[in-house]
């Protein structure tokens, strides 16, 4: 791709910026400036790399007035989810490591309290922002009410509908007594977003009880001075407009909470008038601010859905003048075919996602197939009992679903899955480190938590030619199943293969200098490492497990009883994962495992990065695979 145009002017205020408090000296005028600047700091860094985009450039004005108005090293600030967290950082000290964002070493992407004191969850999964801040409410009404500390929840609509929202709304009342939760409503998750509550929330942009209220509550609001003076007493008449219905947003008044709005969450004027409001007021407070994906920036706003996190691209002023081409094709274009083939093959086969139509490549699916696609919304626990419910009905439920996210859901796939033991198929997309998003994403737990579910089959393709067998696999198989691949290129190993049947692992090269035993797509640097391994003379044995469970003891015990080093593999957390599951049957056996050595994700959070530089730097690269093997066989004990 050829350098960046750049056509932004240097920014002038935003250097200036070392802290919120550096906003209160800004005009109006200078402070939306100021969120032009922001906005074009936002397209230079996606001119270089891919980032998040769209939900950025629509926070812009709702960030600042925020900053304006509250003062977040006392009170609280969570972004819900916490991808739309780049003016946040531009405004609290980071301009000058912002280029750096979401490299080994820069910037998180997501909230993080190492960098700043504004930051107080690393986050990076929705829906958990208005428990979290209603849990710091609480605590600071118990140790420091007198300081009047107020906690503020930013959630976006498509996050919205999370179940663990309505825990916290439910408990709202009883513990928020300075909780403003800000809804961000842009019509969109990242597809537009689906369901009742998106319903709902339409339903108050356009209600006559709304507008009813708007006019009543502009009335007091006018009467508001932008900065300086206490409003209490405007507070009391905004009571009573309360009190004879004129809100709509009776649902949130229903349980115990203040609703204000829909405003304009573009208009920092009006914004900070309403949040003063709120700051003078009691909660809990909803406060719905209107915003619109990827506002300020024409092709953003127009297609929020590419630009939610677009690939790098280059523009000219309000265009995009180039956009690099997807990439090569990835373990999950080859898992989005499968799951077309299989319920193309399949009328019972059904598709569920937790709002990642895109991420999963499932849109030909949706389009394909409208019956039978299911868009539960980012409602990962829903999604699973769902699934349960239809395969108890006889359906083939496959739950296509990023590992890390599939967590929210752990107790659901232990009572409605597995204890039914039920058939429902888990296709697990970036089961293994994801990359920029960093520890909030990468999937490495997985292995280790499906694993220990009675009924479940863990399948870890090595390669596409396996995942390719194991969908249908798991939709013959009357169980519960799970597939796991990784955020990469897909491969496909070269030479002969065996089908695939339960329980039963792939000898992919034999040598009686050791075994690596791979349990899962790292299985080509397995093979890249014995290769080299070869060239010094040594000769290893391969092994693809293909299934963590049932662990194939036929085949891997004898290599562990017979063979002077033992290397397992795996993109995984050692804790549980397919070395242990390994150990586990060793000892069980009774054979002898202090030649056996497990190379996987040690018991630390993994840090954001490219993958291949996370991996190589865990030493789980065909070098770091190399390097263990000799130095096992160097000092190798003999059995
Ligand atoms: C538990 C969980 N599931 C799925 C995701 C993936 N995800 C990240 S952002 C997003 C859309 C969020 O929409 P919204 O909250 O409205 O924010 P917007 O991007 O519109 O500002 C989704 C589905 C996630 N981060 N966490
Ligand atoms: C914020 C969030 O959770 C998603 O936007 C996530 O970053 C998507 O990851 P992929 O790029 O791997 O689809
Ligand atoms: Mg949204």
């Amino acid at each position: 791709m050829p350098d960046t145009e750049t056509t932004s002017v240097r920014p002038a205020i935003l250097p200036t910026i070392a802290s919120p408090r550096d906003l209160d000296a800004l005009s109006l005028v200078e402070t939306e400036r100021l969120a032009g600047e922001i906005r074009d700091t936002l397209c230079n860094l996606v001119s270089s790399r891919s980032a998040h985009f769209a939900s950025n450039l629509g926070v812009v004005e709702l960030c600042l007035a925020l900053h304006q108005t509250f003062d977040f090293l006392s009170d609280r600030l969570i972004w819900d989810t916490g991808h739309q967290i780049y003016p946040h950082k531009l405004v609290t000290g980071r301009f000058a490591q912002f280029e750096g964002i979401r490299t080994k070493g820069g910037l998180m992407g997501y909230p993080n309290p190492v960098e700043s004191d504004y930051d107080l969850f690393v986050t990076g999964h929705a829906g958990s922002s208005v428990a979290t801040a209603l849990g710091l409410a609480s605590g600071d009404d118990l140790l420091r009410a007198h300081e009047n500390r107020w906690t503020v929840a930013v959630i976006g609509d498509g996050a919205f509908p999370s179940g663990v929202v309505y825990e916290a709304l439910n408990n709202a009342k009883a513990h928020g007594r300075r909780l403003l939760i800000v809804l961000n409503d842009n019509k969109m998750s990242i597809c537009p977003r689906v369901g009742g509550v998106a319903d709902y929330l339409d339903r108050l942009r356009i209600s006559r009880v709304y507008n009813g209220a708007k006019t009543e509550v502009q009335r007091i609001l006018q009467q508001i001075p932008l900065l300086g003076d206490p409003t209490e007493r405007l507070l009391a008449q905004v009571k009573e407009a309360a009190k004879v219905g004129l809100h709509g947003g009776m649902f949130f008044e229903d349980l115990g909470l203040r609703y204000f709005g829909p405003i304009d969450g573009h208009n920092i004027g009006l914004m900070r008038k309403y949040l003063r409001m709120c700051q003078k007021s009691d909660g809990p407070i909803l406060l719905h601010v209107v915003t619109e994906k990827g506002h300020g920036f024409q092709p953003a706003a127009e297609d929020p859905v590419t630009f939610h996190a677009p690939p790098q691209f280059r523009r000219d002023v309000d265009r995009v003048v180039e956009m690099k081409k997807g990439g090569s094709r990835t373990y999950t274009h080859a898992a989005s075919e499968a799951i077309h083939e299989a319920l193309g093959g399949n009328d019972r086969a059904t598709v569920l996602t937790a709002a990642m139509c895109q991420g999963n490549k499932l849109e030909k699916l949706r389009d394909d197939f409208p019956t039978r696609f299911f868009d539960t919304g980012i409602c990962e626990a829903h999604a699973v009992c769902f699934a349960a419910g239809q395969a108890k009905v006889g359906m083939r439920p496959i739950v296509d679903i990023y590992s890390t996210f599939l967590q929210r859901a752990f107790d659901h796939i232990f009572q409605e899955v597995s204890l039914q033991d039920l058939p429902v198929t888990f296709m697990l997309d970036r089961g293994g480190l994801a990359g920029p998003d960093g520890p909030t994403h990468h999937g490495v737990f997985d292995l280790s938590y499906m694993r220990i579910f009675p009924n479940m089959v863990v399948m870890a393709p090595g390669d596409e030619h396996d995942l390719r067998q194991m969908l249908p696999f798991a939709l013959k198989h009357d169980h519960p199943c799970s597939v796991r691949y990784p955020k990469a290129t897909a491969v496909t190993v070269e030479g002969e293969r065996t089908p695939l049947e339960l329980g039963r692992a792939e000898v992919l090269r034999h040598g009686a200098d050791g075994a690596i035993l791979c349990g899962g797509a790292l299985l080509p640097e397995c093979l890249a490492a014995a290769d080299r391994l070869a060239e010094q003379g040594v000769a290893m044995t391969v092994v693809n497990a293909r299934f963590v469970k049932p662990l194939d003891t036929q085949t891997i015990l004898p290599l562990i009883r017979d063979l002077p080093l033992i290397v397992t593999v795996e993109e995984g957390a050692l804790a549980g994962g397919f070395g242990s599951a390994v150990l586990e049957a060793a000892a069980d056996a009774g054979v002898n495992t202090h030649h056996v050595r497990r190379l996987g994700i040690p018991d630390s959070y993994v840090e954001h990065g490219e993958r291949e530089e996370l991996l190589s730097g865990l030493g789980l690269d065909a070098a770091g695979v190399t390097r263990t093997c000799q130095e096992l066989s160097s000092r190798t004990v003999p059995v």
